[in-house]
């Protein structure tokens, strides 16, 4: 990924990434893709703030659709998908790994990662719940989710939002070697199994799709979550003095 300076999933970048994803799934020399970043110290900085913050309803719920779209994308894809995780990882950048069949992260003190939603006085959404808990299990979730956790990598791998923490100069080999591995599965068994484990999920917010961007819009809408949005805003731009 690279949408400098934090890798900020915006309308353009989810765009590009689903664009790519397709362009890959429909080449059948290509059985599987390594998600890392090229921003140093930053895997991505989640949802793009500025698409949530001073638009329109139109704009929210289209912005919405491209991020329903990217999870059930990633989520449901054939290709096994790795994360690479080479930097920090907060809310939506979190989710992009956790669509992954595997994470590797770099053993960075500064790399956390975790839905940590509730820290910026907002609600994850029901399917960014249901893929947290898919991975680590309804009750390290509920705690993680209600206190907006970002998990330190020891952490992050006791809980299981990780499979493996490697040293920082090894996350590139060790998800190719991950990689390896996965590609020895007959590749038609391993499909339908990953379909069988996640289509449940996927199909709760397929029928809930549209609803799911009202609901959006109208939380977005609300003065009390704009404000808090500016606010943090402000914040990370007054960060650098
Ligand atoms: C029903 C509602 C559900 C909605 C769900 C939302 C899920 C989400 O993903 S919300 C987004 C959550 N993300 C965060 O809380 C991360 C915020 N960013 C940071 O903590 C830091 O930027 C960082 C740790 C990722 C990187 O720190 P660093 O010191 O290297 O860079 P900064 O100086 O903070 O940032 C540089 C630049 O980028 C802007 N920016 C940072 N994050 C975002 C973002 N998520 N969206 C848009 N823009 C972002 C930041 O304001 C700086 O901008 P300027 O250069 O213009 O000052």
């Amino acid at each position: 990924m690279r949408n400098p300076p934090v890798n900020s999933l915006s309308l353009e970048f989810l765009t590009e990434l689903l664009i790519s994803l397709e362009k890959l799934e429909n080449d059948k020399t290509f059985h599987g893709i390594i998600i890392t970043s090229d921003c140093p110290g930053i895997f991505s900085a989640g949802l793009d703030l500025t698409e949530m913050c001073g638009r329109d309803p139109e704009h929210y719920a289209e912005y919405w659709k491209a991020v329903q779209e990217m999870w059930l994308r990633f989520y449901l894809s054939n290709l096994v998908v790795i994360a690479a995780i080479n930097g920090v990882s907060p809310a939506g950048g979190c989710l992009l790994s956790l669509t992954c069949d595997y994470r590797v992260l770099a053993n960075n003190p500064k790399y956390a990662i975790g839905l940590n939603e509730t820290l910026l006085g907002i609600v994850a959404p029901f399917w960014f719940k249901d893929t947290l808990v898919n991975t680590i299990g309804h009750r390290s979730a509920e705690r993680a989710l209600q206190l907006g956790l970002l998990f330190p990598p020891a952490e992050a791998l006791r809980v299981g939002v990780v499979d493996q923490v490697v040293p920082e100069d090894q996350v590139q080999s060790t998800a190719r070697l991950v990689m390896a591995q996965w590609l020895d599965i007959p590749d038609h068994a391993r499909q339908l199994t990953k379909t069988l484990m996640r289509k449940p999920t996927a199909d709760r917010l397929l029928t809930e799709r549209d609803a799911d961007i009202q609901n959006f819009v109208r939380f977005i809408c609300k003065d009390s979550i704009q404000k808090s949005l500016h606010a943090y805003l402000e914040k990370l731009k007054q960060k650098k003095g």
